[in-house]
């Protein structure tokens, strides 16, 4: 593993980057092409980067693209001015442009980007059986616990949820929900009951081509990761390919929804028997009148044992976690806020990706979440507004930021979400338009006074492109009407 020590680092400033996931080093490798002059500094606290590879655009939004994770010395093989450090940065002085590690060195910048990602967001921080997925660390964590597990309660109704319900084998399931339906994150109800019946029984996978990124790290690198410690960058795509997700009996796949709830309370055993509270056992469960080493009552009356508990209940931007002598302005969902040059309130300090909340004004069809393509973009796009800052000029927002696409895969399906694919936004003012063929696809068009808006396109539609275009270029489609659904009409063709 490659360790360089940063007592040894010159005081000469250079291009700091804080950060070894997705936004870091892609910010790094941009400002390396960008400008071969300067000094780039990446600083990580894990001992693995992220790096995309094959990167693909698929459609003029969407893109595919695989990730490896390697070693920091990789990095600096490919771009002759990156020097990556593997050490944890603990104050930033921006009088000083200086930064203070955890080895007790100082670094000088010039220009500082901030890409620490975020940490789950856990529904309890201090039970030893409430765990939370986010680096290769915390999944082998996982997977252990599982292997000796017959029940698991899983809480948050977004993507980690939607994608462990999926992949779990030879273990019952509770999947607790705040919401009415699920995967409620990501798609609306239609979309849900199309998903439903894929909760039990064997797990099907949508035959063709997946428009679907790829995660890959090497098994000696993630054994390094696992040794080592450290805080390592989020997973992301494909990240639960090819992991064991098995409990310890060989059960067919169950889950039960609880939906409509949240965490009351949790409890050892002793603890129940003392409040004597009575177990509920959910609905077609195999272990009745089971001990079990945690209980949780839920907030609508429900009370359930199981062997451990998943918060997979959303990320805390890391924006607070290193220290800083003038104050970050820090968005209501504690990202730091950054304007359309990616810039923060404090001078020559800039952030990408998840630790970042995007403060400009949103073009109408753009929307912040924090995945990996927008983790991508941001650094890429950091590093141009950074150079152009250097050459004293301004760039205009790039265009990746003009419409929201993403393209993942939920219970084998292709998932591609477009523009305000839930109506983010417009108030229920919006019409709807679908189209469902039950374990094949599952379309729905959102459109205000006739032009589109977004839409939720599940299974090989192949109209993701068309949509894309129609979205962007807000064509009047009234006229259309229920034809823009139609099977019998080629939708490209019409129009080309
Ligand atoms: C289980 C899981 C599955 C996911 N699946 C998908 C998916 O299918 N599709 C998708 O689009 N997105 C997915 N995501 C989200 C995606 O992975 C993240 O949005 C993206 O990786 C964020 O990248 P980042 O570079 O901003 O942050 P991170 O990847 O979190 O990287 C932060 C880096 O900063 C370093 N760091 C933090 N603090 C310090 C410090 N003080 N000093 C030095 N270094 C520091 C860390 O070590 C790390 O290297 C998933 C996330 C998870 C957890
Ligand atoms: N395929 C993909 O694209 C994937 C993307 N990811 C990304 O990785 C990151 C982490 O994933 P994940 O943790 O699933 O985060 P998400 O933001 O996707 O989902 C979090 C979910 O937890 C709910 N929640 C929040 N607090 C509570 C609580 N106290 N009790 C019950 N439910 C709660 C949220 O509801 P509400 O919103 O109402 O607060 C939401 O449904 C996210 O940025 C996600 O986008 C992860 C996996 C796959």
């Amino acid at each position: 593993m490659e360790v360089t020590n940063t007592k040894e680092e010159s005081k000469t400033a250079s291009i700091v980057v804080i950060g070894g996931g997705i936004a870091g080093v892609s910010c790094a490798e941009t400002l390396s092409s960008l400008c071969k002059d300067e000094k780039i500094t990446l600083i990580t606290a894990s001992p693995l980067i992220k790096a995309v590879t094959n990167f693909k655009q698929i459609s003029r939004r969407l893109e595919e693209f695989e990730v490896e994770e390697k070693p920091g010395a990789a990095l600096e093989a490919e771009c002759e001015n990156v020097k990556v450090l593997q050490v944890m940065v603990v104050s930033i002085d921006a009088d000083k442009n200086e930064i203070q590690t955890s080895d007790g060195s100082t670094i000088s910048y010039t220009k500082l980007c901030i890409c620490s990602g975020g940490t789950p967001k856990l529904v309890s921080h201090d039970n030893p059986y409430v765990i939370g997925i986010r680096d290769t660390e915390s999944v082998s964590h996982f997977q252990e616990k599982l292997s000796g597990a017959r029940r698991v309660i899983i809480v948050g109704n977004g993507g980690i949820a939607t994608e462990l319900v999926h992949e779990i084998e030879n273990c019952e399931v509770v999947w607790a929900i705040k919401d009415k339906s699920i995967s409620a994150t990501f798609v609306d109800a239609g979309a849900a009951e199309f998903f439903l019946p894929h909760l039990a029984g064997d797990k099907e996978v949508q035959e063709g081509p997946l428009k679907r990124l790829k995660y890959t790290v090497s098994n000696a690198a993630a054994k390094d990761q696992v040794q080592s410690g450290t805080k390592g960058g989020a997973l992301g795509p494909d990240w639960s390919l090819g992991l064991t997700m098995k409990g310890k009996y060989n059960s067919a796949r169950k889950v039960h929804v609880e939906y409509e709830c949240e965490i009351k309370e949790i409890f050892t055993p002793e603890e129940l028997k003392e409040r004597n509270l009575e177990v509920d056992e959910p609905i077609g469960c195999s272990y009745l009148n089971c001990e079990w080493p945690v209980y949780v009552c839920f907030t609508n009356g429900k009370c359930y044992g199981c062997d451990f508990i998943v918060s997979a209940t959303g990320v805390i931007p890391n924006s607070c976690s290193i220290s800083c002598n003038k104050i970050f302005k820090i968005a209501q969902d504690g990202g730091i806020e950054v304007n359309d040059q990616m810039h923060t309130n404090v001078d020559h300090i800039y952030a990408a990706g998840d630790v970042c909340t995007a403060s400009w004004d949103w073009a109408p069809h753009w929307l912040q979440m924090r995945l990996w393509s927008q983790a991508r973009q941001m650094g890429c796009y950091v590093a141009q507004c950074i150079m152009a800052d250097i050459n004293k000029e301004k760039i205009t927002l790039d265009f990746c930021f003009e419409l929201f696409a993403h393209v993942t895969k939920f219970f084998g399906y292709k998932v591609i979400l477009l523009g305000k694919f839930n109506g983010q936004g417009l108030e229920g003012k919006y019409d709807i338009l679908l189209r469902m063929t039950k374990g094949v696809e599952y379309i729905k068009v959102i459109s205000k006074d006739g032009r589109m808006q977004g839409a939720i396109l599940i299974g090989e539609t192949d109209l993701e492109e068309t949509f894309e275009n129609l979205i962007l270029n807000q064509l009047d489609l009234t006229r259309y009407g229920e034809d823009l659904l139609d099977p019998g009409i080629d939708i490209e063709d019409y129009f080309d």
